[in-house]
């Protein structure tokens, strides 16, 4: 049986092949290229049984496709399919990382980027938009400004040589007006030893980064793109390192759909077009083919990943321990608070924004429950969905959670828009019951006076411990609200199965002699499903609880 391809697209030079006829591949060969599949439907050549498959098509292979790197090659023949088959092994082989960088993509994360590896000194310019009326906040530009110091400082060797805010009417347009412009300029080119200028708002336009970067003849940043930067320096795991991958993908896409807009030229100032066959490709669908492989390559490598995630995640359900999602804005001492509710030396909290860039799981026992903590990455204001959304998998974590703590730096000055930010984002990810049975705590207390510390959720500091005790409590009482479990008192004969099996299936929280001296009395905490199956098994000799 053979395969055709219904749309075929080269697979090496990722452009439509010209080619009337597509190449037929046997089944046994399109079995072997399956891993190189890129989704596209193929269908069966006598399409008798209309079965579809997804294998990759090979008519890249094309002998009259000139920009096909393949070119030459004759298809259709078995020998000629046994070698392009051997050719697309070892493609594989080099691209069997996803996260493998070709010089072609290399070149576009320079371009929209800016991954040198160079340790910049920025000068931070900040437009604060002078009448916010449908969204009043209430933070101030200045810490505005001073978070984007510290996004800045978080990137080793990375240093702020100045700063400015300037009002502006919006983020819009060119943002800024001419003779705003002109004193920018005059400012940025007044310094010497800047090498780079980062405008604090979440995405510029392309047709802005161009403007900017055309006026001051420096690399402009973005949040999203100073946010990838420190998000790419400090990925350690795997899963991590896929998500800040894929998060570079819409921010790609949003500049080639800008261009394709007719908003502006892209960096490179001209347009590229390949005609090749009779079809013309400009550099957009070039580029759209080359963001498209890739993004293909990396969801299929996350893919096995959060499959493994999932084994992970059903051992955590089938263990039975009840589990806490630790959130909340970045550097509000999520991680240290974990680190003193489970005495886990491995963790390290850090001074710096993104420092929890992965997910993970920590043991604890609170007072009489053995729980699992999960520590999630932090949340940030002012950064487009786009690329939160690539860690959106790490939230589901937290979403299925027993129980959501939101952690808040009351320390901070701008806690309260922090803490608006995260209550936003919950508010829109968690259920109406996770959202009235989650708990918030404010922390670093020790930092604050006793007239500074909130009425409003539980006051406590991480580093000293204080308020630690009472959190364990309202853990636990929310833990038991919303698992169903619930503390019972089982009086049991002595010597019977019911001990052993009360410690397997429930947290036994004491035991003390009946008063004949014939049973014992075992309290505990038991979920429904668990006293239900005791009744069961014990009914003849239960006495009652
Ligand atoms: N004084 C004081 N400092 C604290 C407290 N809790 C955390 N910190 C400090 O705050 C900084 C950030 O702590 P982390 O635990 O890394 O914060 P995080 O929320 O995990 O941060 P991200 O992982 O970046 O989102 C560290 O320098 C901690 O030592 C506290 O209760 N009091
Ligand atoms: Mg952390």
């Amino acid at each position: 049986m053979f395969l055709r391809s219904l749309r075929p697209t080269c697979h090496l030079c990722k452009i439509n092949c010209s080619r009337k006829q597509s190449t037929w591949l046997s089944l046994s060969h399109a079995a072997r290229i399956r891993r190189m599949c890129s989704g596209q439907k193929l269908q069966t050549h006598s399409q008798q049984n209309n079965t579809k498959f997804s294998y990759k098509p090979l008519c890249c292979f094309s002998t009259t496709n000139p920009v096909c790197k393949e070119r030459g090659r004759k298809p259709g023949r078995d020998e000629n399919e046994e070698s392009i088959i051997n050719k697309l092994a070892e493609s594989q082989d080099e691209e069997a990382d996803a996260l493998h960088e070709t010089d072609e993509y290399k070149q576009v994360l320079q371009e929209e980027f800016h991954y040198d590896g160079v340790h910049h000194s920025l000068m931070i310019i900040h437009p604060a938009i002078r009448w916010e009326k449908d969204k009043p906040r209430s933070t101030t530009p200045e810490l505005q400004l001073s978070e984007a110091c510290a996004l800045v400082h978080s990137l080793p060797q990375w240093r702020v040589a100045d700063t400015k805010i300037i009002k502006v009417k919006s983020h819009g347009g060119f943002i800024f007006m001419k003779g705003q412009l002109k004193e920018l300029t005059d400012l940025v080119k007044s310094h010497k030893n800047i090498s780079a200028v980062f405008v604090n708002v979440d995405i510029l336009k392309i047709n802005q980064v161009a403007m900017l970067q055309g006026a001051w003849q420096l690399p402009v940043f973005d949040r999203y793109t100073l946010v990838l930067h420190i998000f790419r320096e400090y990925a350690h795991t795997r899963e991590a390192k896929l998500q800040i991958a894929l998060a570079e993908i819409p921010y790609i896409r949003g500049r080639l759909e800008q261009i394709n807009e007719g908003q502006h030229d892209h960096v490179t100032g001209k347009m590229h077009y390949v005609v090749s066959g009779g079809f013309r490709f400009t550099y957009i669908q070039k580029r759209h083919a080359l963001v498209a492989e890739r993004e293909r390559r990396l969801r299929g490598e996350l893919e096995k990943v959060r499959q493994q995630r999932e084994v992970l995640r059903q051992n955590r359900i089938n263990q039975q321990y009840p589990t806490v999602a630790v959130v909340g804005y970045t550097n509000c001492g999520k991680t240290t608070l974990i680190k003193a509710l489970t005495e886990d030396e491995s963790l390290t909290p850090e001074n710096r924004l993104f420092a929890t860039l992965d997910v993970t799981v920590h043991q604890a026992f609170l007072k009489n429950m053995k729980v699992l903590l999960i520590d999630t990455v932090g949340f940030i204001s002012d950064i487009p969905k786009t690329l939160m959304e690539a860690f959106s998998a790490t939230l589901e974590d937290a979403l299925i959670a027993d129980v959501v703590l939101h952690v808040r730096d009351l320390s901070h000055p701008d806690y309260r828009n922090q803490d608006e930010n995260v209550v936003d984002i919950l508010g829109k990810l968690l259920s109406e019951e996770k959202l009235q049975n989650m708990l918030v705590v404010n922390n670093k207390c020790d930092l604050l006076s006793d007239d500074e510390k909130s009425s409003d959720g539980l006051n406590i500091s991480a580093v000293t411990g204080s308020g630690l005790d009472e959190l364990k409590t309202r853990l636990e009482e929310a833990i038991i609200k919303s698992t169903g479990r619930m503390r019972k008192v089982f009086r049991i004969p002595v010597g019977g199965d019911h001990l052993s099996w009360l410690y397997k299936n429930s947290t036994v929280l004491s035991i003390t002699d009946g008063e004949n001296g014939d049973s014992y009395l075992v309290e505990t905490i038991i979920n429904t499903a668990a006293y239900g199956k005791f009744k069961h098994l014990f009914s003849t000799n239960k006495r009652k609880p």
